[in-house]
């Protein structure tokens, strides 16, 4: 795809070079004036000037020879007066320095001074007649005009690099400084949707993805547009870069997650740059204040619940790529012109989880936004004059075009079958007598340049990732904690536990934080700030548990998550394939497992249906020897939570008592507030409450020495594990014993999931005799035997 045309009036150095040499006055120095320069002193720098301040004059191209029309150019311009230094980089190369020329001061001092343009390479094609007509006396310039370096826009050279160490990715031109860092990051081949959509991306196409969960989409539209990016002149110091390409994601972790991404990838692919950079052109940095070299390639992020103050910085020093969640993105567009500018110009699109992105309540931020980049939009036709936005920002929109050659990039794990068909035979508008479904509507409003965007659907049967093995318990909904802790014990690694509600979570942190497990919620209501914190220890916790609710469903890429628990099943089939595939990434294998109550069933019947299944996934074999234990532990747990609870309510309401007094400025009854065991005229209710916060620390007590009590099995003796139904020890000497369940299998989930379907485990860890397990299903009906 070429890049079109400049809209400026002048036609840059460069290109007139390119097409044929730039009228010039210049004069080549004769013998005498190099005499006399060599035996003059040397000359007083000459002053620089920036090529857009000179004054340059239209040239009628139709007089010139061999230029018909203009010879395909737009228009050529001429200089006179100015003269041209070389400055030689250091490298072999040289940069051409537009100076004030002597010949100025010809005019006012008598010393003159040889000319120092280059023999060679500066032709002169002057015509002598009018050589000292018409000089520019740089009267009208100030100072700071110049002396201003006027750098051509240099394309740094693409490094070498050995096609033999990519052989999978040979022939696909990605910027050789990124193959250089899929080597060093182990890409060595590429994921089927990145072989399938990154040469058509670098070749300019729109291309809408749609493959399984943890495949690599991020990099399938990263590649091309960092490709792009390289390829481009390197940033100026001081100079605001245009934004090339807006990346838009549901969430605000997912949004700093695919910064990170690129950043790490394009950390690699500089490396060297940047170490040999020294010469380069330094930046102020105005938080230090110490002198930074911009970076080659600028990420920004802009996502709700982080200062906005920050991102309004980052947005004032521009940054080539940036990603964001559609609301904060909104809203800064309102009062920044240049990011509106930026966003109507832009070079790449892309909609990562595009059918979450409609369900996040963003749709008409979402939908404004990807006006902006339609070329038919027209802000003055007085349709927007109401929208703040729109009216803010509308003299920038109707002197900025939408390019023609932006390429649009749409990726999910799940898209509809329909609306990709729709795609595919560009009917983007709804079929008669059908309502669109908002994607549709969304994909309809996106303005791909391709006629027919390039659709590659590699969606697996059923949505669900090939390495992934599903199980379920069915429980009551009250044992669906005790079956949760049960997992969490007897399969130690990395779990994210998915719940329907916010309430949930607020309930299952605190009691499994009693039962001393490494809980970590992530839910909107929790500052941003927070959530991200999170994310960093469950992260760093490799038998960590992250509560969550669907925030973390889409597109978050943890490392090793071993287990996905939905301790409430989704609505949707999407949501189910999108949550279970935060494991099983990448080709690792992972488990997922429902939990599953009377009340539940009929939602796991749609759930089967949409996934297009007849049966529910295997039942998890449950040990029942522990479970005994486990619900005395659950319970006790639930007694202190329940009576901290009650006095954090009593605090709560005595504060809130006192700070409604203090409002209306009245006298509260010190009774109201009393805690007093003896005062007869404390609320009865309160009364309760302290009695159960005096429980507390003894309950705790309790607690703590049966948390310290091993768990064991049924048959196994702790004191003599040589005795017993289920003899241990060689489990225990050979360091192959489960680390808290004495007895218990050591089977991860995944594997205990591949025995069960009849295929070869792959056993990690020593296998376990199949006759010393049992299973137990506690409530719910039926017992197991493995
Ligand atoms: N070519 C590759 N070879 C090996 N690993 C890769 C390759 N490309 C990407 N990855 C890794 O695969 C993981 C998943 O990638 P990514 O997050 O882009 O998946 P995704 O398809 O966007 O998943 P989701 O649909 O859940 O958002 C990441 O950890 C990434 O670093």
């Amino acid at each position: 795809m070429t890049e079109p045309a400049p809209k400026s009036r002048k036609l840059r150095l460069a290109d007139v070079r390119k097409a044929g040499g730039l009228k010039r006055k210049v004069k080549k120095p004769a013998a005498k004036a190099t005499e006399e320069a060599e035996a003059a002193p040397a000359p007083a720098p000459r002053r620089r000037i920036k090529r857009d301040d000179l004054p340059w004059k239209k040239v009628n191209t139709s007089i010139l020879p061999g230029m018909d029309a203009g010879g395909g150019m737009m228009m050529l311009e001429e200089l006179d007066g100015v003269a041209i230094e070389w400055e030689e980089d250091g490298r072999g190369g040289r940069t051409a320095r537009f100076v004030e020329s002597n010949k100025k001061a010809k005019g006012k001092a008598a010393a003159p001074e040889p000319e120092a343009e280059d023999e060679e390479d500066e032709e002169d094609v002057a015509d002598e007649e009018d050589e000292d007509a018409d000089f520019p006396t740089f009267s009208g310039f100030a100072a700071s005009d110049l002396d201003d370096e006027d750098d051509e826009p240099v394309v740094p050279a693409e490094p070498e690099f050995n096609d033999a160490l990519l052989p999978a990715w040979e022939g696909v031109p990605i910027h050789t400084a990124l193959k250089r860092a899929m080597v060093a990051l182990d890409f060595s081949k590429p994921t089927e949707i990145q072989r399938r959509a990154v040469p058509d991306g670098l070749a300019g196409r729109d291309v809408v993805g749609v493959a399984e969960t943890g495949s690599g989409k991020t990099l399938a539209y990263s590649l091309p547009i960092l490709s792009y990016l390289l390829r481009q002149p390197a940033p100026r110091a001081g100079v605001r870069r245009p934004l090339s390409a807006l990346v838009l994601c549901p969430t605000r972790e997912l949004a700093i997650q695919v910064n990170d991404h690129l950043s790490k990838v394009l950390s690699y692919a500089l490396a060297e740059d940047e170490d040999d950079g020294e010469d380069d052109d330094d930046e102020e940095d105005d938080e230090a204040g110490k002198s930074k070299k911009p970076p080659r390639i600028s990420i920004g992020t802009v996502v709700g619940g982080l200062s906005a103050h920050k991102q309004k910085r980052i947005l004032a020093r521009g940054c080539d790529v940036l990603v964001a969640t559609p609301g904060r993105l909104w809203d800064l567009l309102k009062t920044d012109d240049a990011l509106a500018a930026g966003v109507r110009a832009l070079r790449f699109l892309v909609i990562d989880e595009a059918d979450r992105m409609i369900e996040t309540g963003h749709f008409a931020e979402l939908e404004s936004i990807v006006k902006l980049t339609q070329r038919n939009f027209t802000p003055d036709s007085g349709e927007y004059d109401d929208d703040p936005t729109f009216a803010n920002t509308a003299t920038v929109l109707e002197d900025t075009d939408a390019r023609e050659d932006m390429q649009t990039f749409v990726f999910s794990a799940t898209l509809s079958k329909d609306l990709q068909q729709n795609l595919k035979k560009r009917r983007r508008s709804k079929p008669k007598g059908k309502k669109a479904s908002a994607l549709e509507d969304l994909v309809e409003k996106l303005d791909f340049r391709d006629e027919s965007p390039l659709v590659i659907d590699l969606s697996p049967e059923g949505g669900l990732v090939k390495t992934l093995r599903e199980s379920m318990i069915e429980c009551v909904v009250s044992d669906k904690d005790l079956y949760l802790y049960y997992f969490l014990l007897r399969y130690p690694g990395r779990s994210l536990v998915f719940t329907g509600s916010i309430d949930g979570i607020r309930r299952l942190i605190p009691l499994f934080e009693q039962l001393q497990v490494p809980v970590y919620p992530l839910h909107s209501q929790l500052q941003q700030k927070q959530r991200l914190k999170n994310l960093d220890r469950f992260k760093s916790a490799p038998n960590g548990v992250l509560i969550a609710t669907d925030v973390a469903a889409r597109g978050l890429d943890i490392p090793h998550v071993d287990h996905v628990v939905h301790f409430n099943l989704p609505r949707t089939a999407d949501a189910y394939v999108h949550r279970s595939g935060r494991t099983a990434r990448a080709q690792n294998p992972g488990f997922a497992l429902q939990l599953v109550s009377p009340e539940d069933k009929a939602v796991q019947r749609a759930l089967l249906r949409s996934l297009d299944r007849d049966a529910p996934p295997p039942e998890l074999a449950i040990e029942g020897g522990f479970m005994p234990k486990l619900k005395e532990r659950i319970a006790l747990a639930r007694e202190i939570e329940k009576a901290q609870h009650a006095v954090k309510k009593d605090n709560h309401d005595k504060n809130w008592l006192k700070e409604a007094a203090e409002a209306m400025d009245i006298d509260i009854d010190p009774e109201l507030l009393s805690d007093a065991e003896d005062d007869p005229d404390a609320p009865v209710a309160r009364k309760g409450r302290n009695k159960k916060a005096e429980k507390v620390p003894a309950l705790k007590a309790k607690l703590a020495n049966l948390l310290a009590q091993p768990l064991v099995a049924r048959g196994v003796s702790a004191r003599y594990p040589t005795a017993g139904s289920r003899v241990i020890v060689d489990d225990v000497l050979n360091n192959t014993a489960h680390g808290t369940m004495l007895g218990a299998g050591t089977l991860s989930a995944y594997d205990q999931m591949e025995g069960a379907k009849g295929k070869a485990p792959k056993p990690k860890r020593k296998a376990e005799p199949a006759k010393k397990q049992e299973g137990h299903r506690e409530r719910g009906g039926k017992r197991q035997r493995k």
